[in-house]
C-alpha cells in the first residue's frame, strides 16, 4: 500500500474515496455543513492506495491551535476526514494512515495530535484519549428564572451592555473577533482559522445555514458575546454561547430564556460543571442529556507536553508512562513550581503507571486521575497516590471544546 499526500490535481479523488466510506455522495447537498471539506488542506490530505493504484483510504489534517490550561497557545494538528472503503476494512489500512500521521508528526517536532472521533471504540488504540467533554442542557422555559447571585458585589458585576439581535448574514467579522478572543482564554478551545469562516465551512454559526445571532456588546458598544440560535416548533436552539466573560454569557442566557413564545430553550455545547444549571432558580428547570467525548488527545513527547501547560499547585509526581501503538515506553518526574513544570526522565519509584491515552485524557484537566484509577486504567502505587494527580493536575477552568471538523 502506498500513502502520499495529496496534490491540487488529486484532490477530488481524495473527496470521492472519503464521500463513499462514508456512504454518501458529495452533490447531494447537506444543511448548512456541506462545505465542510472546503476547509481542508490540501498538502496536509493523505490518499491511500492499493498496490494497483486503486484509492481506498482517506486521512486529513487541519492545522489548529489548542489552548491548553494557562492560556498557552501550541499547535495542534487535528485529524479528520478518515475514511476507507467498505470493501477494503479490518485489513489494517486505518493503522498505517495513523502510523504514517504520527510519525510525520514527529518529524516535525508536534508533541500532540487531536480529533474528534466517529466512534469511541476506533482510537484508543492509536494512543488518543477523551479530554474533553459536551452535552446540551434543556431548559423549560416557564421554570427558568434566574436566581439572585448569592456572592457578595456579585449581583452589582451584572452587565451593563446591551444585546442586539442579528441575522447571521449581517454579523460580518463579529463572530470571527469575539470567537478567536474566547478560544484564546478557554483551555481545550480551538482555534477557527479565517479560512474556515471565510468559506463558511463546518456547522452553524460558520456555515450559511439560516440563523439569528444576539450580539452582546459592551458599554462603549464593542461586541463581547454573541449566542447563535434558531427557533423551531416553540424550541429555542442555540448552537454555542461565546464569550470569555461570565456575566456576559448571564446576560445572554437571559435573553434567550425570556424569548417570547417559546416553550423551552435548549443549550447545545454545554460542558459538565458549568455554572448555568447553577444559575437557575430552579435546579430541576435544566436537564442535562447527550453528555458525550468531544475532543480526543493523543501525546507524541510527554516532556514537550507536560512543560507546555500551566500549572495551579506546586508538586511532584513520577510518572510511568507506556505507549504500546508506539513501542516506547518512559519514567519522567514531573516537577511543579510556581505555575511551571519541569520533566525529566527518571528511575525513582513511580507514583502512577498509566497508557499513553490514559494521559491524553487527564492532560487538560477535564478527567481526574482518581477517576481513571478507580475504572482500572491507571495503576496507583501507594495511598495518595491519586489525590496528590488530582491536585496536580486540576484546572480553575474545565476545558471545553465546542468546534466540530
Ligand atoms: C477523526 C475521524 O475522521 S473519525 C471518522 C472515522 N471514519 C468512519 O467512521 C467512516 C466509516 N468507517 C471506516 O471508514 C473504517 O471502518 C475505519 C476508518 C473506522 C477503520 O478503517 P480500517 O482500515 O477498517 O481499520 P484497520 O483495519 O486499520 O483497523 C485497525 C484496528 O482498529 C479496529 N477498528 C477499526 N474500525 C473499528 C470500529 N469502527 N470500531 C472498533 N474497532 C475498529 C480494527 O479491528 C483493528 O483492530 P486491531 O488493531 O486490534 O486488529
Amino acid at each position: 500500500m502506498e500513502i502520499r499526500s495529496t496534490t491540487d490535481e488529486d484532490f477530488d479523488v481524495f473527496v470521492d474515496t472519503l464521500y463513499a466510506a462514508f456512504g454518501s455522495f458529495p452533490e447531494t447537498p447537506v444543511e448548512g455543513g456541506g462545505l465542510w471539506w472546503s476547509a481542508l488542506e490540501t498538502d496536509r490530505c493523505l490518499l491511500a492506495r492499493t498496490a494497483d493504484g486503486r484509492p481506498v483510504g482517506t486521512a486529513a489534517t487541519h492545522s489548529f491551535e489548542l489552548t491548553l490550561p494557562g492560556e498557552t497557545l501550541v499547535p495542534a494538528p487535528g485529524v479528520t476526514a478518515v475514511g476507507v472503503l467498505p470493501s477494503h476494512r479490518r485489513q489494517g489500512v486505518l493503522n498505517a494512515m495513523m502510523r504514517h500521521h504520527l510519525a510525520e508528526l514527529r518529524d516535525g517536532a508536534e508533541f500532540l495530535s487531536v480529533l474528534l472521533c466517529s466512534e469511541a471504540t476506533i482510537y484508543g488504540r492509536f494512543g488518543y484519549g477523551p479530554a474533553t467533554y459536551t452535552g446540551q442542557l434543556t431548559v423549560e422555559r416557564h421554570r427558568a428564572a434566574l436566581a439572585l447571585p448569592r456572592a457578595r458585589g456579585a449581583a452589582e458585576a451584572r452587565t451593563v451592555g446591551s444585546v442586539e439581535v442579528l441575522r447571521r448574514a449581517e454579523c460580518g467579522e463579529i463572530l470571527e473577533e469575539v470567537y478567536d478572543r474566547y478560544r484564546r482564554a478557554q483551555p481545550g478551545a480551538l482555534s477557527r482559522p479565517h479560512r474556515w469562516w471565510a468559506l463558511r465551512a463546518g456547522q452553524p454559526p460558520i456555515s450559511p445555514a439560516p440563523r439569528y445571532v444576539a450580539v452582546h456588546r459592551d458599554a462603549d458598544g464593542v461586541p463581547d458575546g454573541y449566542a447563535s440560535y434558531l427557533i423551531d416548533s416553540g424550541t429555542l436552539t442555540v448552537d454555542e454561547t461565546i464569550t470569555t466573560d461570565d456575566a456576559v454569557f448571564t446576560a445572554l442566557a437571559r435573553f434567550v430564556l425570556e424569548h417570547d413564545l417559546v416553550s423551552r430553550v435548549v443549550f447545545k455545547h454545554v460542558p459538565p460543571e458549568h455554572p448555568l444549571r447553577w444559575q437557575l432558580a430552579d435546579f430541576r428547570a435544566g436537564q442535562v442529556s447527550g453528555q458525550m467525548d468531544w475532543l480526543w488527545v493523543r501525546i507524541l513527547d510527554v516532556p514537550a507536553a507536560l512543560t507546555a501547560r500551566g500549572w495551579f499547585t506546586d508538586g511532584e509526581l513520577v510518572l510511568d508512562v507506556a505507549d504500546p501503538f508506539l513501542g516506547e515506553h518512559g519514567r519522567y518526574l514531573l516537577t511543579v513550581r510556581d505555575g511551571k513544570a519541569d520533566c525529566v526522565p527518571t528511575d525513582r519509584k513511580a507514583d502512577l503507571s498509566l497508557d499513553i491515552r490514559d494521559l491524553g485524557s487527564i492532560y487538560l484537566g477535564g478527567t481526574a486521575p482518581s477517576t481513571l484509577v478507580r475504572a482500572g486504567h491507571i495503576q496507583a502505587h501507594h495511598p495518595g497516590a491519586a489525590t496528590l494527580a488530582d491536585t496536580l493536575f486540576r484546572t480553575e477552568r474545565s476545558p471545553h471544546c465546542l468546534h466540530w471538523f
